[in-house]
């Protein structure tokens, strides 16, 4: 950035750079939102590639003390093949077995017709679609190519019109991919287009391996905002390069508002090998409530929350604050 472009308009003769640079110190971070949405994603992502079962009372009892702790969003679970993910087989239980506040929304994913109408007959009032931008990926984990997946998206959201149910959709692989490696930011905002013509109220793009930087972050949604505007728009990063808060961070300041995490940082895709989990939404919340923005979260319940479900699983919690607030 030029040295032009830091120097405010009406900061004429008489400034010198040093006293220019003193006035910028002391001014407040302009760019950040005030609020931020986090859309919490530890139910379904976070468990989904658990190897052994996570008994559906658990899975419930997560879901019940993330609604205690002001979560806005929270992704119950999927209604995809049990053949595909075996852990998500008990979806319509998780559904119908978790208490339902009114002002929060439960989402699930549904990848076709028959997973919509499956999910709208256990009570879900909004549905996630999810695409990529990698024609490997696609296949690998829906098993259908890019053309083909939103065919299958534009009839459920056909159908979720009618019923009057929002759509959230995802674009997976948007900061690489772990079939095909780069993804050019093009293909991405592409992509993204289509799903938001379509009607999804909001698109996350999802670094579904974590290796996104924040130049890469900038990049890619530099060519999204293009297409897609800023408010119909969320990031969903994994931290396997320890990236995400800083790619959540740039995110924000490119007028991002609604974020993507897991609580206790559990998570990754099992079609996505060597992902790692979600950023952890502990992490996330202790940044934003840093930056004075607001969640309407309480750390301390959200934290209770991430202690159960490790205990529970046998794991320690990937949450960076978690483990700091542990040892206090
Ligand atoms: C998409 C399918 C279903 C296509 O699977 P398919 O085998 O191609 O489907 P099909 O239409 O050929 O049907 C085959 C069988 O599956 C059944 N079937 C068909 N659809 C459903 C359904 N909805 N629910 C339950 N059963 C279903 C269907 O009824 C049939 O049963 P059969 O006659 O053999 O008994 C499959 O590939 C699948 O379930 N994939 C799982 C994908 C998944 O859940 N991945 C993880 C989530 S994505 C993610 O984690 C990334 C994200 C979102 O977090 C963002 C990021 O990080 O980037």
């Amino acid at each position: 950035m030029s040295f032009r472009r830091l120097v405010p308009v009406g900061w004429g003769a008489g400034w010198t750079p040093l006293a220019i640079l003193r006035q910028i110190g002391s001014l407040p971070i302009q760019s950040f939102p005030k609020e931020v949405k986090i859309v919490e994603v530890g139910p379904r992502d976070g468990l989904q590639n658990e190897k052994t079962v996570v008994p559906t009372d658990v899975k419930i009892h997560l879901i019940n003390m993330l609604s205690e702790a002001g979560l806005q969003a929270i992704e119950a679970t999927s209604f995809v093949s049990p053949k595909w993910v075996p852990q998500m087989a008990d979806h319509k239980n998780v559904m119908q077995g978790i208490k339902k506040y009114p002002n929060i929304s439960y989402p699930v994913l549904t990848p076709n017709l028959t997973g919509f109408q499956a999910a709208v007959e256990c009570g879900a009032k909004e549905v996630a679609i999810f695409g990529a931008a990698s024609e490997l990926f696609s296949k690998k984990n829906i098993n259908c190519s890019i053309d083909e997946s939103l065919q299958r998206f534009k009839a459920v959201i056909t159908e979720a019109k009618e019923a009057n149910i929002p759509v959230r959709g995802y674009v997976s692989c948007v900061l690489g991919c772990p079939y095909e490696g780069k993804v050019a930011p093009s293909k991405v905002a592409e992509v993204a287009y289509k799903m938001f013509s379509m009607g999804c109220y909001e698109i996350s793009l999802g670094d579904t391996i974590g290796v996104g930087t924040p130049g890469g972050m900038r990049d890619m949604l530099s060519a999204v905002l293009d297409v897609v505007p800023a408010k119909a728009l969320a990031v969903h990063c994994h931290d396997t390069y320890g990236q995400a808060l800083a790619n959540i961070l740039v995110a924000l300041q490119m007028g991002v508002q609604v974020v993507d995490a897991s609580v206790a940082g559990l998570g990754g895709c099992p079609y996505a090998q060597g992902a790692s989990g979600n950023v952890a939404t502990e992490d996330v919340v202790y940044m934003l409530h840093g930056l004075g923005i607001q969640t309407g979260i309480d750390l301390k319940k959200l934290t209770e929350a991430g202690a159960f479900i490790c205990k529970a699983l046998g794991k320690k919690s990937h949450s960076k604050v978690s483990q700091a607030i542990c040892k206090l």
